[in-house]
């Protein structure tokens, strides 16, 4: 696969101290780095900012040990209160446009979900570094999603863009090698790991198929 120069991340932890299933997600976090992810985003649905902000500075503290990007879910104030590499926002979010204007995200890494074809053409698009592809597959472990957009479907978005694709919902090692073939530039997973007996185990191998 070639790396996008401006999106260098192939494998793309989204975490929560839930879908740990009562393993320390701190502990999943450090081995999945070990193992090969690349980049991390923290997404605590039900947290309030306060405890969102705990959480992100305990986790800014091993991700900045590794010189790995930690990624805010949402929590755009705490994004900027730790100083975080960047944002993840949705539909439902606060829009990429906004967000690149204000002066703390303006060089930060902002990415977008696309759950619409015609939101290739939008302004947030633009100005946002990734598109998370949303969901290619549908998923247990978020079921607020539109468009199940398949292979296929993310080889037609990946025909209308230049952008770096990260593909998301329900990757794991059985289908992640076509998920790249179809032309993303990166895996995000959250159960594939998190779930995993072995974290750093099923990021290592995950990393390997894509590097394959
Ligand atoms: C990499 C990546 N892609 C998509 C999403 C989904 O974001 P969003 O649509 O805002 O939904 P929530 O995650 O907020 O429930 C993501 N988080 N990460
Ligand atoms: C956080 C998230 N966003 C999605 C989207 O479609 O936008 S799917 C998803 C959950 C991905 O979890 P898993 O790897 O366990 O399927
Ligand atoms: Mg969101």
């Amino acid at each position: 696969m070639t790396i996008s120069p401006s999106f260098p991340y192939q494998l793309y932890l989204v975490i929560s101290e839930k879908d740990c299933l009562g393993k320390d997600f701190l502990k999943v976090a450090e081995q999945s780095i070990l193992g090969g992810v690349d980049i991390i985003q923290l997404r605590e649905k039900k947290a309030s900012t306060e405890d969102f902000l705990v959480k992100a500075l305990k986790l800014k503290d091993i991700t900045d040990k590794y010189n790995i990007p930690l990624i805010i879910n949402d929590h755009c104030k705490v994004a900027e209160k730790i100083n975080s590499a960047g944002v993840h926002v949705g539909n439902n979010d606060r829009s990429p446009s906004v967000l690149r204007d204000q002066q703390f995200l303006q060089d930060k890494i902002i990415g977008y979900s696309i759950e619409y074809l015609h939101q290739l053409e939008n302004e947030h698009t633009k100005v946002s570094d990734y598109l998370g592809i949303s969901p290619i597959f549908r998923t247990d472990t978020k079921k607020d999603t539109v468009t199940e957009w398949g292979l296929d479907g993310l080889s037609q978005i990946r025909s209308l863009t230049d952008k770096p694709l990260v593909a998301i919902g329900n990757i794991n090692l059985s289908n992640v090698s076509s998920v790249i073939k179809a032309g993303a530039d990166a895996v995000a997973v959250i159960s594939a790991i998190c779930a995993a007996e072995n974290p750093e185990k099923a990021a290592f191998e995950l990393k390997n198929q894509i590097l394959k």
